[in-house]
């Protein structure tokens, strides 16, 4: 089993928070993700941070704009060295097709990922935006149009991740948020699912953001989780 499945979101207000509890978490057990809300309060320094302390890093920046706008952003995200990056598959197919040929531009390419989604959303909330066909139809729409354009996979609920791994393969990456640890409350997420269900559901690597930056002792929740994900595995 890939001992880093686990990308701990680091939504901090500060550098100095992220790096805090970046360093009570071990790079062999977990990659880290930085996200809209330390990206714009730290900017790009903080990457190079992580780098140093072993963190594979996810810029979890979720670019939607025009062609040329988000291939711009998506090479200068290349250029810092993050592993992982991603579009919005709503910006349309000529948008995710110049950001997987931005981040080319780079000897070693982040894995490029389109957001189906949100996690935030379920068929009542997507109503309410005109979409009518609820979340399963339009989350296997967006990540037959992201395979189509190159895109190495997605980001959508575990809950989906049995019919989009159907269509799309074992090879296309499916990355989940939306994780919650038994009694956890749900908060703003509306799709959620525990860490080993997701791992039985075809997930390849869980997002968890407050479970664990917000336990008690998150080094210990974290441990715990892959605990779960070990015993999941070995009934696989
Ligand atoms: O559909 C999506 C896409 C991204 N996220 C991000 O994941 C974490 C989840 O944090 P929790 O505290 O575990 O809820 C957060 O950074 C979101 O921006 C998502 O939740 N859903």
């Amino acid at each position: 089993m890939d001992n880093r499945r686990v990308i701990v979101a680091l939504d901090f207000p500060s550098a100095d928070e992220a790096l805090a509890c970046a360093a009570r978490l071990d790079p062999r057990l977990c990659r880290v993700k930085v996200g809209k809300e330390l990206f714009v309060a730290t900017g790009p320094a903080l990457i190079g941070k992580l780098q140093e302390r072993g963190f594979e890093v996810f810029l979890d920046l979720k670019f939607h704009d025009i062609p040329n706008t988000v291939a711009g952003a998506c090479k200068a995200a290349a250029a810092l060295g993050v592993w992982m990056v991603n579009v919005h598959a709503s910006g349309g197919e000529a948008m995710m097709r110049a950001a997987r040929d931005a981040v080319a531009s780079v000897t070693k390419p982040p894995l490029l990922i389109a957001v189906t989604i949100l996690t935030s959303l379920d068929d009542d909330s997507l109503r309410q935006v005109g979409f009518a066909d609820g979340v399963r139809g339009r989350v296997e729409g967006l990540s037959r149009l992201a395979r189509e354009c190159g895109l190495d996979g997605v980001v959508c609920s575990a809950q989906e991740a049995p019919w989009v791994r159907a269509s799309a393969g074992t090879t296309f990456t499916l990355v989940t948020p939306g994780i919650r640890l038994e009694g956890d409350a749900k908060a703003d997420q509306a799709r959620v699912v525990t860490p080993p269900e997701a791992l039985r559901l075809g997930a390849d690597y869980l997002v968890i953001g407050r479970s664990v930056t917000r336990s008690e002792d998150p080094v210990a929740t974290l441990e715990a989780i892959h605990r779960s994900l070990e015993e999941e595995s070995r009934r696989k």
